[in-house]
């Protein structure tokens, strides 16, 4: 499956003098590519992303996916297309988000709701399939227990579980590792690599950023600031310019992929 954006802008609706939050933004995901949108706090990759799982019309620009313009599918067809894993969700889950009366298994099962006819139940190729998703992210040990009792890295499991059982050529996160600890923020990303699917990451951690993803798309200020491989992309001089923050960088000799020490102590 592949993803293509083409000069996104989007302004808020009815705002009247309000900024514009993404402006000319064009990318590409190829099938099977892992990419990621990197940029500092504010800088419109939630918005961007939002554009792409179809929650936030473009101002002007079209997304498509295999070359058919999102917004000329039905939601439940997209909703197989694309499986999304969203700040909202990460956000309202802190408080319950409108599911804390599903336990794990059941926030996992909605997953397969794109695949089924309306009031169908769950059969037991759906049931495998959950119970697959909930092994490989390791929520199956909690799969009875109570969604709103999780910790915040629990959720954010159970969450990507769920997008694992929609079983979608596509994967849109948002900030996938939010929430986890170092163990599971690696077993996250090797998961999503080893699933083979094309998948787009908005991503805060460079290092994750530089480790995993096949190419970049920098965002500051709504705009694009650098695109392509991580190495060409987390330079000392981008890194300074667009967060403000001296790095020393080092490629990998063996991955030829940036290591990233920060230095915050360095005037920039
Ligand atoms: N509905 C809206 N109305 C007005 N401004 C908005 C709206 N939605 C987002 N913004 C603003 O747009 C900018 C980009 O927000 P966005 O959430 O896309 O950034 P981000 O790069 O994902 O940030 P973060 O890394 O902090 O999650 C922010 O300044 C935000 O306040």
């Amino acid at each position: 499956m592949k993803l293509q954006a083409r000069d996104l802008r989007w302004r808020p609706p009815h705002s009247g003098t309000a900024r514009t939050i993404v402006e000319d933004v064009s990318l590409h995901v190829g099938e099977g590519e892992l990419v990621g949108l990197i940029g500092p706090n504010g800088s419109g990759k939630s918005t961007v992303l939002r554009m792409i799982y179809r929650i936030l019309r473009p101002t002007a620009g079209a997304v498509a996916v295999d070359g058919r313009d999102v917004w000329e599918i039905s939601a439940r067809e997209n909703a197989r297309l694309m499986a999304v894993l969203a700040q909202e969700q990460g956000g309202g889950v802190d408080a319950g988000g409108g599911f804390g009366g599903f336990s794990v298994c059941e926030m996992v099962s909605m997953g397969r709701t794109p695949h089924k006819s309306p009031f169908a139940r769950d059969d037991r190729h759906d049931a495998g399939i959950v119970q697959s998703a909930m092994q490989r992210t390791g929520v199956l040990p909690m799969a009875e227990r109570s969604f709103a009792t999780l910790s915040g890295g629990e959720k954010q499991r159970v969450l990507m579980a769920r997008a694992l059982a929609q079983q979608a050529g596509l994967l849109v996160l948002d900030e996938p590792t939010n929430h986890l600890d170092v163990r599971y923020q690696f077993e996250i990303m090797n998961l999503i690599r080893s699933l083979g699917v094309t998948a787009i990451a908005a991503l805060h951690e460079l290092h994750i950023a530089a480790h995993y993803c096949d190419r970049l798309y920098l965002l500051e200020n709504g705009r694009l600031a650098a695109s392509g491989t991580p190495a060409e992309v987390l330079t000392e001089e981008t890194i300074a310019s667009v967060y403000g923050v001296r790095a020393a960088i080092r490629l990998h000799p063996r991955t030829g992929r940036p290591h990233i020490e920060f230095m915050p102590d360095d005037p920039v």
